[in-house]
């Protein structure tokens, strides 16, 4: 949708309005824990209580102002990257992905990073992970136990872990690589006390921060070695890894050689982007069949019958209910009117998907699971996205739910999936996904 800089959704110019977006006045450090550990249950009591533009005061000093008009979205994602700054919004990922992160530049320099990455995730490339995405999948779920019930996000994150470590170096073998598998799981463990030490040089000398800063400086060392190394290899233009194709960078056209540090934080921000968001919505998924026989049945069916276009509906379905990311953030660098709102420049406006993805306007009955919603023509255009939107949508959205429609099937032509605790699992925040809280428990029993 083209933005009409004079529409009275979004202006950009000539700002008519002069109210300013209503919002809680708690303290900051109260609104930071209720945003960082219950905002599943504090945004929707601020939509009924404020309406669909609500400002929060949240640390680190951050002056936030949350979306859920879908209208007021789709002018956000369709408005200029000149003004709504991603990179910056995205701030809070800084301490772990690096200053040059495709996640956190903006303009010329974040479109030359996704440029440069775009390649390992279009059609073609995609085509080419599919087998080896099918040999993982089918490995990790014989080594499932039996009748006895386990945590599926944690086999997930295990799967989708060794997945994009061969996507983003190839081979995944040796000592290095081992020991970088084993502290990834550790980084992105974090939680919303975590995500506050990031950002306070001091509490990192102290206390989990510390073991934690430790961690990072640890996998620095080992990105940065295989970087050396894979700088001396004679092959890359014949390998197929994001590594060899950053690096082989510079002898094609007039792109400068990347430096380092600049592949170095590509390469985490790959790694940790890409692998806990997908393992998140395969667990939600898990989940939701577990305790949904008749769903169960349909998507087994499916699975048995190789229609991928109803597993991706289970899939989404999930996604759509148990949004992985919860919302998207966008810094402006100049006040701008959002319906009858002003917000100030250095706002950070962030479109809800939890919101929209719960709202029965958009999603009839919004609670329950139902993935025939994803067939025919689906849900109308912008009511679903769980990847965010615009020019920073997530770069990795075929890739993951390619992942996911072959790990679901490989489940489910070999194992029952059930549960224990039929119960739904509360979502609780980690990083900056939203997880079932107890690990989407289920109990896989083969099929004769
Ligand atoms: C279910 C899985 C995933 C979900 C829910 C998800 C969600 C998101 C969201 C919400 C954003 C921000 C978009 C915005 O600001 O509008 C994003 C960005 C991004 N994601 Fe994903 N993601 C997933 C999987 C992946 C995978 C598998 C990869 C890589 C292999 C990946 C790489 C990225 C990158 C590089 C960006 C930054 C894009 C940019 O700023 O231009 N993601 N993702």
């Amino acid at each position: 949708m083209a933005t009409d800089l004079t529409s009275p959704v979004l202006r950009l110019d000539d700002l008519t309005a002069t109210r300013e977006p209503p919002g809680p006045r708690l303290p900051v450090a109260v609104q930071t824990a209720l945003f960082g550990m219950f905002r599943q249950y504090w945004l929707p009591w601020l939509r009924r209580r404020y309406g669909s533009i609500v400002r929060l005061r949240i640390y680190p000093e951050r002056s936030v102002v949350v979306l859920s008009d879908l209208d007021h979205i789709r002018a956000v994602f369709a408005g200029p990257a000149s003004v709504f700054h991603a990179g910056e919004g995205n701030a809070i990922l800084k301490p772990a992905m690096g200053e040059h992160s495709v996640l956190l530049t903006d303009e010329d320099v974040h479109l030359r990073a996704r440029k440069l990455l775009m390649p390992a995730f279009n059609g073609a490339s995609l085509r080419g992970y599919r087998d080896m995405i099918t040999e993982l999948a089918e490995a990790e779920v014989r080594r499932w136990p039996a009748n006895r019930p386990f945590s599926s996000h944690t086999r997930m994150q295990a799967l989708t872990l060794e997945v994009i470590l061969r996507v983003v170096f190839g081979v995944a073998e040796g000592p290095r690589l081992d020991e970088l598998r084993h502290l990834l799981r550790r980084v992105v463990d974090v939680g919303p006390i975590e995500l506050i030490g990031w950002h306070n040089p001091r509490l990192q000398r102290v206390g989990p921060w510390r073991a934690y800063a430790s961690t990072q400086r640890r996998v620095d060392q080992l990105l940065y070695a295989e970087i050396a190394d894979r700088r001396r290899a004679t092959d890359l233009d014949r390998r197929r890894d994001v590594l060899s194709r950053l690096l082989t960078v510079s002898t094609e056209g007039d792109e400068p050689p990347l430096t380092d540090a600049e592949l170095r934080d590509q390469l985490i921000t790959l790694l940790l982007a890409g692998h806990e968001t997908t393992a998140t919505a395969l667990a939600w998924t898990l989940h939701e069949l577990a305790r949904d026989p008749v769903e169960h049945a349909k998507a087994t069916r499916a699975a048995d019958e190789g229609d991928e276009k109803y597993l991706e509906a289970v899939v989404k379905e999930a996604m759509r209910l148990h949004p992985v990311v919860s919302e998207v953030a966008r810094r402006l660098t100049r006040d701008v009117q959002i319906g009858d709102v002003r917000i100030p420049a250095g706002h950070t406006v962030m479109p809800s998907i939890t919101l929209v993805h719960s709202d029965p306007e958009h999603h009839p009955e919004p609670r329950r699971f139902r993935p025939e919603r994803f067939l025919g023509g689906g849900p109308a255009s912008g009511t679903w996205f769980p990847f965010g939107g615009g020019v920073r949508r997530c770069l990795g959205a075929g890739f993951s739910l390619l992942e996911a429609v072959v790990m679901l099937r490989a489940v489910l032509t070999r194992h029952h999936v059930t549960t224990d605790r039929p119960r739904p699992e509360p979502p609780k925040p980690r990083n900056v996904t939203m997880i079932p809280a107890r690990g989407a428990r289920i109990i896989a029993m083969p099929r004769g």
